[in-house]
């Protein structure tokens, strides 16, 4: 018997395990194990463990279809996985086990614990790199260290992949007939433990399915204008596929091969080179994570900055949550989050710029506070891109890069639509008002003025991280 146990990758297509499984003799099986302490450890957000439990149903639907029963055991506790693994495959004589990858580091010890086991048992295992398309360790500087700046990495990404590239089809040898879907009433269960409002569940598909139909949309209507559209928050510009992507409904390999197809059409060329950057931000950061496990520790990725002695305001804190900051783009944005558990990239970097920097509360704040709330809440990326706005990360721009949040309203939503979207409170205002109400106060009686000004912030950051980098060079001094 061949078991395909499935984690954040719950598809059918573009799967390697799957396919390495029904081409190995003996017939298949597959499993998933719901960790809801895991989750609730991760602070991962209601709306994402909806998304996931529905597209789990779907797969389990799809596979039944194709002969394959997929298991589903409530395994409560992560660490029960190793052990509640080894009695299934005790139970259905399990030979080989067939998944994909996942490189945070619990997952990795997890992952040992049973291989550890598993060739006690005699049972062989099989690990394959479907959720990124290059895989973490692959590429080396010339020191072989990690690549840890983002322009030399995607150079070495690109030539690689165009080497070796390739995309596992659907498994031709799925039997005809139909199996059992045996796992529903667990995944029911679960889903009656989370609580969502149908505000937010309305607004998004679970499933393979979906994700797939999604991906056509936005490659067939919005890719050509990537480049030129992506930081407009009020446009529909981007694929919104993040979600597929990190509960793996969609493989970046059909999302990589989607827009490569694309650019034999002259006109989509430079939309598609633009947002297959992005899928390489993405493996840029799985493969920090891989190689920094600090950073699973809820370390700094510059160890400097552990030393930052952040502003630990509740006050500040609860009006960035809530989108009271007084500054517009900032609370639409904020407000988008909590609304739609989506928030656009630009105004991810905004918010996460303003909280670290403006407000000078720890990062690691707002990353949780993200993760609560986000559908497509994933460690690597969001640790990634809080790290890289609070300077504390990759970013190659020093830590006195700040965003100036009226600058980025003014640019990138011009007009204020956003803004009068997500602020009906200023949707009165003309669209240069609408960027400073502070400006015109009796205007708008209800709305905040800022909770902290603009100014003598960069002078602030930059005072403190030189502050913090001493210090850590005198420690550094005193060890050494
Ligand atoms: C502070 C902060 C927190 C973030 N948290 C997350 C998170 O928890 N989960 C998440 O998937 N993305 C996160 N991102 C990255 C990015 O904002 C989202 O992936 C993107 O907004 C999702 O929208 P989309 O699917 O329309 O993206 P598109 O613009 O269509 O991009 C396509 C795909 O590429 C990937 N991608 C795009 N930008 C990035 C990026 N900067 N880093 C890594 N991958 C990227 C995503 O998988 C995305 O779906 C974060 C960025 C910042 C600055």
């Amino acid at each position: 018997m061949n078991l395909v146990w499935y984690r954040n990758d719950l598809r059918i297509h573009a799967h390697r395990a799957l396919q390495e499984a029904l081409q190995a003799e003996g017939p298949v099986t597959a499993v998933y194990f719901i960790c809801e302490d895991q989750w609730d450890s991760h602070g991962v957000a209601p709306l994402r463990r909806w998304y996931v439990l529905h597209s789990l149903n779907e797969l389990g639907e799809q596979l039944a279809q194709r002969g394959i029963t997929l298991h589903v055991v409530d395994a409560g506790d992560f660490s029960q996985v190793p052990q509640k693994l080894a009695s299934l495959v005790r139970e259905h004589g399990v030979e080989r086990i067939f998944c994909t990858r996942e490189y945070p580091l619990n997952e990795r010890r997890r992952d040992e614990a049973v291989a550890a086991e598993m060739d006690k048992q005699g049972v062989a295992i099989r690990g394959f790199d479907d959720s990124v398309l290059v895989p973490p360790t692959t590429l080396r500087t010339g020191k072989g260290t990690p690549y840890t700046v983002f322009s030399a990495y995607k150079k070495r990404w690109d030539v690689w992949l165009e080497q070796h590239f390739s995309i596992p089809g659907l498994p031709g040898s799925m039997a005809a007939k139909s199996a059992k879907f045996a796992g529903k009433a667990v995944v029911d269960k679960a889903l009656d433990r989370v609580s969502v409002p149908a505000s937010l569940t309305d607004l998004w598909t679970p499933g393979e399915q979906a994700a797939a139909q999604q991906l056509e949309y936005f490659v067939g209507r919005h890719l050509g204008q990537y480049r030129k559209h992506r930081d407009f928050p009020s446009l529909t510009a981007t694929s919104s596929l993040s979600a597929a992507l990190s509960a793996g409904t969609l493989s970046p390999a059909s999302c990589f091969h989607a827009a490569r197809q694309a650019m034999s059409d002259a006109g989509a060329r430079d939309g598609a080179a633009c947002w297959i950057g992005e899928l390489a931000w993405r493996d840029f950061y799985r493969q920090i994570m891989a190689q920094y496990p600090r950073l699973s520790w809820g370390r700094a990725f510059r160890p400097e900055t552990d030393l930052l002695e952040w502003d630990n305001d509740d006050d500040l804190f609860q009006a960035w949550c809530e989108g009271r900051t007084g500054y517009p783009l900032v609370d639409a944005a904020m407000r988008q989050l909590v609304a739609t558990g989506w928030m656009h990239n630009r105004l991810r970097m905004v918010t996460a710029m303003f909280l670290s920097k403006h407000l000078w509360q720890d990062w690691r704040r707002g990353e949780d506070f993200f993760m609560q709330h986000l559908i497509d809440g994933d460690f690597a990326a969001n640790n990634g891109g809080w790290q890289w706005s609070a300077s504390t990360g990759t970013d190659a721009v020093p830590y006195f890069r700040v965003f100036n949040p009226v600058r980025q309203s003014q640019r990138f939503d011009a007009e204020g639509k956003f803004i009068a979207y997500w602020v009906p409170e200023l949707k009165a205002l003309d669209n240069k008002t609408i960027h400073e109400p502070w400006k015109q106060p009796l205007l708008v009686p209800d709305y905040p003025a800022p909770i902290v000004p603009h100014a003598g912030v960069r002078e602030r950051v930059t005072e403190s991280f030189k502050g913090a980098k001493q210090a850590y060079d005198q420690l550094q001094g005193v060890d050494a």
